[in-house]
């Protein structure tokens, strides 16, 4: 599989490995030449003692030499292009990843795609510049060597060939072996580079709870495997490089000792047993060199077959054949039609059988115990996940229908978890948008109560550390915000988006939101009273179901679960409370019963 694959990436520069083969072979086949002419110099000039003829073999000598070096110089010209292959290979691969929804590298880690990107896609730039010719020129001078041995001493030739013939089943086995160390080893190599990733990134947190032997010792555990699976690749190539050595080294022993023989009986002149030898020498090279290459097409393989993984990856975020424009006009629905979602490789679904309706212009907000699947609704907007079964529809028009990077373009998100990148404030802002000017900054930094950001030492140019770890979570989270903001999206998804705030930045904030966002559908995830307050009505979501969906007051005299989420003891209700509600209202009141479903 993997090899097949190489085979197809190298295809394209296929006239380039020509050129190195012909280069290859006609340094072979000059080296061919070299004992030839060495063996008339003993048997000729030395035996009749004629110096000139040997003056003349001498320069001939020369010549072939120089042709032959000249032929090895000119093979390696070609091998630049292995960069080239490597660029490519890796914007492919890069494409690829970005495409792959958030779940897959949750699921995969970091580290493996930094693995893939960087180890993977060398080796197989290696293997185009280094062996796939090799390899071609290796067999031609496996089978040119014999059929000179053969053509000097046919039954010493013969014996030769019979004796090194185990060789190539020792050579195949060991490239098979060393396919299950090598696949074991870049495996390894990932994890490490995951744990190494990981460490940089969780500095803060396994510092502050004192983590650092824990990590140091994760850290030693994958490096001790990493080393293990790396001996067992060199061990298995070192005893299969001893073997296809040492052993034909004897059989030259007793191919000498008959040739001697023959040279006794005068079936056999002095030169062409050293012909012989010398021929011999360039099967035994070969072969060593048939294992190397073997090894190196296996370890391409191994290469092609983890970066085939990724290109193979189902559940990629697919563009529809025929995308939908996103709609032109203002307010936009949102709705979620029977939504059902389960994340890839998990049993669990997540989401049951959504059924929600935003209107145009409205502010829904979601409430739910932690881990009951708010986030994982939100994703499905802006298709970070697709949904199982069920649709998730934009003024009627299945979110599937639209091309991803308009949709995105047009779907604001700010995560609770704000990120932002290692360059200046504005830049984050900015987000790679030129329309925005430094006015709409300006006031969006207002909207989100960042003016600390006047107060930094270059202000909006002060450049932020790696994900604007020098900033507050609560700053972080404010810029975050003031950059989806800036996109002027018509539909929003909030995810608990002022979590790190103060109550009265966030009270602030979301009053100058509120404002902000007229006219934009706006859904978002709400822990808090005040944030809920925030919105038209509140659903309910409860272990991927909606339970409930109503104004902030109907919901805290209708609903248990809104109760027992948004208030610390809900045996004593605010005063909000109507009274006389139990606390199973929910399972009584379900959310087309309570609510008020638009
Ligand atoms: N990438 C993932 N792979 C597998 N399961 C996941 C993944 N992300 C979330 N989950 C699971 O899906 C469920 C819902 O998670 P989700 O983040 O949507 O909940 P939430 O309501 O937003 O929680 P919180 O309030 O804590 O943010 C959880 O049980 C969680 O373990």
């Amino acid at each position: 599989m993997g090899i097949r694959r190489l085979e197809s990436w190298i295809r394209p520069y296929r006239a380039r490995v020509a050129l190195m083969i012909v280069g290859d072979v006609t340094a072979l086949v000059v080296g061919m030449i070299v004992p030839l002419v060495i063996a008339a110099a003993i048997d000729g000039s030395v035996a009749r003692d004629d110096v000139a003829a040997l003056w003349t073999n001498v320069v001939i000598l020369l010549v072939l030499l120089l042709v032959q070096s000249a032929a090895f110089a000119f093979r390696f010209v070609p091998t630049a292009h292995a960069a080239q292959l490597n660029r490519e290979l890796r914007t492919g691969l890069f494409d690829r990843l970005l495409r792959q929804p958030p779940a897959y590298h949750h699921r995969t880690g970091a580290g493996q795609a930094v693995a893939r990107l960087v180890g993977d896609v060398e080796q197989i730039g290696f293997w185009y510049s280094n062996t796939s010719a090799f390899l071609i020129s290796t067999i031609v001078s496996l089978l040119a060597a014999t059929v000179m041995m053969v053509a000097i001493q046919p039954i010493l030739g013969a014996v030769a060939v019979l004796a090194l013939s185990p060789l190539t089943w020792v050579v195949w086995r060991a490239r098979q072996r060393m396919g299950t160390a090598i696949t074991e080893a870049r495996r390894c190599a990932g994890e490490l580079a995951t744990a190494s990733e990981e460490s940089a990134v969780g500095v803060r947190v396994w510092k502050g709870v004192g983590g650092g032997p824990a990590v140091r010792a994760r850290f030693d555990r994958l490096s001790r495997l990493a080393r293990d699976a790396q001996i067992v690749v060199v061990d298995r190539m070192a005893s299969n490089l001893g073997v296809t050595q040492g052993y034909p080294m004897l059989v030259l022993a007793g191919l000498i000792v008959a040739g001697i023989a023959l040279v006794a009986r005068g079936s056999l002149s002095v030169g062409d047993l050293v012909a012989f030898a010398a021929y011999y020498s360039r099967i035994q090279f070969p072969l060593v060199m048939l294992g190397v290459n073997l090894a190196g097409l296996q370890v391409a393989a191994v290469a092609a077959d983890r970066l085939g993984d990724v290109f193979d990856t189902d559940g990629e975020i697919r563009s529809p054949d025929r995308p939908v424009a996103f709609p032109a006009h203002d307010g936009l629905s949102l709705r979620f039609d029977d939504v059902h979602f389960a994340y890839p490789g998990t049993e669990h679904p997540v989401l049951h059988g959504v059924e929600l309706q935003i209107e145009p212009g409205e502010v829904l907000a979601l409430v739910g115990a932690t881990g009951s699947g708010k986030s994982t609704l939100l994703s499905l907007v802006n298709r970070l996940a697709d949904p199982s079964a069920g649709r998730v529809l934009i003024d009627g028009v299945d979110v599937r229908d639209l091309e991803p990077t308009e949709l995105r373009a047009h779907v604001g998100v700010a995560f609770e978890e704000a990120v932002l990148f290692s360059t200046s404030v504005a830049d984050n802002l900015h987000a790679g948008r030129t329309r925005t000017t430094d006015v709409e900054v300006g006031e969006v930094l207002s909207v989100v109560q960042a003016d600390f950001v006047h107060d930094l030492p270059d202000g909006a140019n002060t450049i932020v550390g790696e994900r604007g770890q020098t900033l507050s979570g609560g700053q972080r989270q404010r810029l975050a915000l003031g950059r989806t903001l800036l996109g002027g999206s018509r539909i929003l998804l909030l995810d608990d988006p002022t979590s790190a705030l103060d109550v009265r930045t966030e009270e602030a904030l979301l009053k100058r939101l509120r404002q902000t966002v007229a006219g934009s559908t706006v859904l978002l995830t709400a822990r808090r009273p005040t944030t809920a307050m925030l919105a038209d009505r509140v659903a309910v979501l409860q272990e991927g179901r909606v339970v409930a969906v109503g104004t902030h007051e109907e919901l805290l005299r209708g609903s248990a679960e809104y109760r027992r989420v948004m208030i610390a003891d809900d045996n004593r209700p605010t005063r909000e409370l109507a009274a006389g509600h139990d606390q199973n209202e929910d399972n009584a009141h379900p959310a087309d019963e309570t609510e008020v479903a638009r």
